[in-house]
Parts: structure tokens; C-alpha cells; sequence
């Protein structure tokens, strides 16, 4: 293993260069818990530098102390050679530093452009082509009169990019940046990254990808429980190694056997055609499907197709009209125009994309977050919180599904994003649904982690549960589902046997190539 030195001394007699940040014995805690502990890290300019580690290994803490969102308990922090105290985010943007966070920081009711003018400091009119321009070029494309509310999340990280890349920064950090990015908006993302390395800006790039990180990064620091515990060419690793590195095993590949479904389907969408309230929402047309007991529907596309309107209808966050109640079925009984909790009570989990707000309240303890959704499981007796069995229920949660936390009673917001998911996860599976519907399962989650959720969503199936996924992550697709349908601009393809559904057939169809189908066109 070389160290970062070794790779950015210049031999020649050219004098050695400074570099752009160095943090030096930085130490964070929160209570017991030591996020970040006697941190070393150097990054020179140009360079495009991932850290990498498991869930909650302490990436967001240190980036979060970079760019000043969070003071460190000890240590030192040198931007151009130089000590800094970074007081606050405005003064980290004013040294140069940009931050793409992994939670959005964008206020819902303003549209992308007055949100971006916040921190850029321009009329959000000036500002609207700048942004529509910055997409075009990026491969980012966002309308900059929409507002957030009504944005994707994939679309809301577009915003935070471009707000980024507006600052011409000189560090960036990315924590996340390509999880919920379209497959075609990678490869551009990266040509902008890499062009703006070659321009001298320094890269902190944060991913739980790790071909990703091979293909785009010079360097990357791996942490453990807080600490640096190596740094390598990610070059010349494998994924394997990589992984290994990080979690200091091998990761597990999850096993299934074939599915075996029942006859009846427990959850059914008929000929449904729903045009949602947003402005800026996907019209649904004609979208059918049926998730039989045992098995693993999973729903591909890019997002922005119509994802957020179709868990928002099957979720019961939309409802139909009572006439039209029978277009949504579950186990055979139209619920259409049942509420959420409705829907729970005939056995319906739902796991949705956004895990701060709708999965969790980040406010609230595990406990709490617990009974939002389980109260209906034996956790709530005689119209009281059984506290103990709540307190249980919550502890079993956190240990199945290994998060990593201080306990139940931790609030979610005190979590790390792929151990609220991995929490999250596990509660909706212990409600021991007949059907559960899970929207982008392991965003987020780091690789040994998601091994496990997908495991569990496979053995999930296996005791005869119906599982509808939906996901932007083909590999995750292709690995757990037993069947395959694609969203595009509203419209679901036809089923496709996994055996059937290759990257080939998969990618035409997330272009449309599905609606020139005989049937699909006459359906039209
Ligand atoms: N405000 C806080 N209060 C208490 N604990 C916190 C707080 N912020 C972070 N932590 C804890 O610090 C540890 C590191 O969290 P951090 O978010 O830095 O991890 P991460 O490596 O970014 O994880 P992920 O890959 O899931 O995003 C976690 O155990 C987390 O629970």
C-alpha cells in the first residue's frame, strides 16, 4: 500500500507542492459515539480523491467539517498551507470550497433558481439560463422554474450540482453524487468532473460505487469506525479489494433459488391512468402490473418516468377516485381511494425513496420511528404505547439489519443516511406484510450492507410475501427481481422473465422502445 505522499511528491527539483487541504489530527464526537477520530488527510490540487467506508464509518462528519458545517473536537485544518478556522458554509464557499450534500438542502417551496440564488448571490432571472445552460453542457438537464417540492430526488441532486458547479469552486466535495443520477447521467458527470481536475479544482468524491470510484479517482482514503485505515490507488484495485478494505471481509453475494408464486396476485394496478395534482408531475397512462405471493417484481427506469406518482398512488399518498377504486388491488380488494394507514391494515409496507420526512421523522427516536409504522403490530394495546415491546421491536430492527447507532432510543436525524435506509428496511420487513413495496431499497447503503438488504428482500419473497421494487440500479434489479418492468414517461413496458431481460432489452425499453410494441401501440 502507498500512501498519498509518495504518489504526489514530485521527484524533480521543482519545489514541493503545497497541498490545497490537509487536515491534521481532526477529531469529532457526538456523545459516546467518535465519528471522526485523529483524521490525517492531504489533498493536492487537481486531484480527485474518494473516501470510501462503510455505513457510518464517518465520510459526511469529516466532509461536514470541511466545508464547516460541523467544528471539529480537535485538530487542524490547512487550506493553501494555511490554519483555518472554517466558521460556517458561507465561509467555506468564500475559501473556494463547494459541497454536494447527500441530503438535499433546498427549500421545497421555492423553484431551482431562487433556490440557487440563495447561496450564489444573483437574480433568480439571471441565474435561470446560466442554470439551463450548466445542464445542457453537464448532462444535467432541469427546468430552472420548477419547484423543488415537485422534483425527483434524482432531479433535486441535478439542482444541487449545478448550484455547485455555479461557485466555480476549487474544492468540491461530492458526498453521493451519481446515486440517484440516471445510468446516461454518469458518464457525463464524470467528464465534468475530470475536466474540472484537469482545470485545477480538487474532487472529494464519496460513493458507495466502486467501479466508480476505480474509473474516476486518483486516490482513495478508506475508514473504518472513524478511523483512516488505508489509502490506495484505486486503479490498481479490484471492486473485491476494495470492498474488502473497507468492511475487512469479503462481501457476501446473496443466493436465491427460483421463485415459486402463487396463483392470486396480492397487489394489482389495472389500466390505470392518473394525471397527479404537481404541474411537474409524469401523467401515469395505462399502467398495469401484478405482484403475485412470492415473488419480486422489480419496476426499472430512469427517474422522473413516473416513479414518485406510482409509490405515491400505491402507497396511498394519492388516491383514486371511488369510482376508479378498483384499479388498485390488494389481495383482491380494490383500494383505490384508501388512506395509507388503510392500506397497512390489509397488509401493505412500504419503503419509500426519501428516508428523511417520509421514511422516517428525523426528529423522532428509532422507537418512535418504530411505532409510526408498526403501532398496528402489537405495539400499540388498549390506545397506549406499549413502550417495551415498542423499545423491543425497535432493537430488533437495529440488530438484524446491523445499524449502526447508539441505541433505540438515537433520533433518526443522529443516524447516518444508509443506517436510517438499513433501519427503515428492517422495520417494514418485521411488520410481516403480505405485500411490500420498497422505491430505491439500498440508495445510499454501502455494498456489504446492500448484499444484506437484498438478501433479506429474497427471503422476504421466500416466505411467500409480494415484492414490488422499484429502482434506478439495474445490477440490483437483475440480481434480486424475478420479473422485470420498465417506466418510461409514464408508461410501464410489458413483463419480462429475468432470464429474458438483458442490459440490451432493458436499455431499449428505457428509451421507449416498448411502445412501438403492436399491442402497446393500439393500447395507446
Ligand atoms: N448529529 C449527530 N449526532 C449523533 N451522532 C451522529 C451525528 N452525526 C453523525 N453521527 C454518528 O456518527 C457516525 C458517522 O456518521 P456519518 O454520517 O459521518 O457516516 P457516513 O460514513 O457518512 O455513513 P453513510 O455512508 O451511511 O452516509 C454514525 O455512527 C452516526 O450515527
Amino acid at each position: 500500500m502507498t500512501t498519498l505522499h509518495e504518489t504526489t511528491t514530485n521527484t524533480s527539483a521543482a519545489p514541493p507542492a503545497v497541498p490545497l487541504l490537509e487536515l491534521v489530527g481532526v477529531t469529532k464526537t457526538f456523545g459516546a459515539m467518535t465519528a471522526n477520530d485523529n483524521i490525517a488527510l492531504s489533498i493536492m490540487p487537481g486531484e480527485i480523491h474518494a473516501i470510501l467506508g462503510e455505513n457510518g464509518a464517518g465520510k459526511s462528519t469529516l466532509m461536514k467539517m470541511i466545508y464547516g458545517v460541523l467544528a471539529p473536537d480537535a485538530g487542524r485544518i490547512r487550506w493553501n498551507g494555511e490554519d483555518v478556522t472554517i466558521r460556517d458554509p458561507a465561509h467555506a464557499r468564500r475559501l473556494g470550497i463547494g459541497m454536494v450534500f447527500q441530503h438535499f438542502s433546498l427549500f421545497e417551496t421555492l423553484t431551482v433558481a431562487e433556490n440557487i440564488s440563495l447561496s450564489i448571490d444573483e437574480k433568480p432571472a439571471t441565474l435561470a439560463p446560466r442554470i439551463a445552460a450548466i445542464g445542457e453542457r453537464f448532462g444535467l438537464p432541469l427546468d430552472p422554474a420548477a419547484l423543488v417540492h415537485s422534483l425527483s430526488v434524482g432531479q433535486r441532486q441535478r439542482a444541487e450540482i449545478i448550484r455547485c458547479l455555479l461557485q466555480a469552486p476549487r474544492l468540491i466535495i461530492m458526498d453521493e453524487p451519481t446515486s440517484v443520477l440516471p445510468p446516461s447521467g454518469v458518464a457525463p458527470l464524470f467528464e465534468t468532473i475530470r475536466e474540472l481536475a484537469a482545470g485545477g479544482c480538487a474532487v472529494l468524491f464519496i460513493s458507495h460505487k466502486l467501479e466508480e470510484i476505480r474509473s474516476l479517482c486518483h486516490r482513495a482514503t478508506i475508514m473504518r469506525a472513524g478511523k483512516i485505515v488505508g489509502s490506495v490507488d484505486p486503479t490498481a484495485e479490484t471492486s473485491e479489494s476494495l470492498a474488502r478494505l473497507m468492511i475487512g471481509r469479503n462481501v457476501p453475494h446473496p443466493t436465491r433459488r427460483t421463485a415459486r408464486p402463487g396463483k392470486d396476485a396480492v397487489l394489482e394496478l389495472r389500466d390505470l391512468d392518473h394525471t397527479p395534482n404537481d404541474p411537474f408531475g409524469t401523467r401515469l397512462e395505462k399502467i398495469g402490473l401484478e405482484v403475485r405471493p412470492g415473488e419480486i417484481l422489480g419496476i426499472a427506469g430512469v427517474s422522473g418516468n413516473g416513479q414518485r406518482e406510482m409509490a405515491a398512488l400505491l402507497s396511498g399518498e394519492a388516491l383514486l377516485p371511488r369510482a376508479e377504486r378498483d384499479r388498485i388491488r390488494i389481495a383482491g380488494v380494490g383500494c383505490g381511494d384508501a388512506d395509507a394507514g388503510q392500506r397497512r391494515r390489509m397488509g401493505f409496507a412500504f419503503v419509500p425513496e426519501e428516508r428523511n420526512g417520509r421514511g422516517a421523522v428525523p426528529e423522532m427516536s428509532l422507537t418512535l420511528n418504530a411505532l409510526l409504522t408498526g403501532h398496528g403490530a402489537g405495539l400499540v394495546r388498549r390506545g397506549f404505547v406499549a413502550q417495551r415491546h415498542a423499545r423491543h421491536f425497535a432493537e430488533s430492527c437495529i440488530s438484524a439489519m446491523n445499524v449502526r447507532c447508539a441505541g433505540p432510543q438515537s433520533e433518526a436525524r443522529s443516524l447516518s443516511g444508509g443506517n436510517l435506509q438499513k433501519f427503515i428496511i428492517g422495520r417494514e420487513i418485521r411488520l410481516a406484510p403480505k405485500v411490500l413495496v420498497a422505491s430505491q431499497p439500498t440508495w445510499g447503503v454501502d455494498v456489504g450492507a446492500a448484499a444484506a438488504i437484498r438478501q433479506e428482500l429474497i427471503t422476504l419473497r421466500d416466505k411467500g410475501v409480494g415484492i414490488l421494487i422499484i429502482s434506478e440500479e439495474l445490477e440490483e434489479l437483475f440480481e434480486v427481481a424475478d420479473r422485470l418492468q420498465v417506466l418510461f414517461r409514464g408508461r410501464l413496458s410489458p413483463s419480462l422473465d429475468r432470464a429474458e431481460a438483458d442490459t440490451a432489452r432493458i436499455g431499449d425499453y428505457m428509451t421507449g422502445g416498448f411502445l412501438s410494441a403492436p399491442s402497446i401501440a393500439t393500447a395507446a
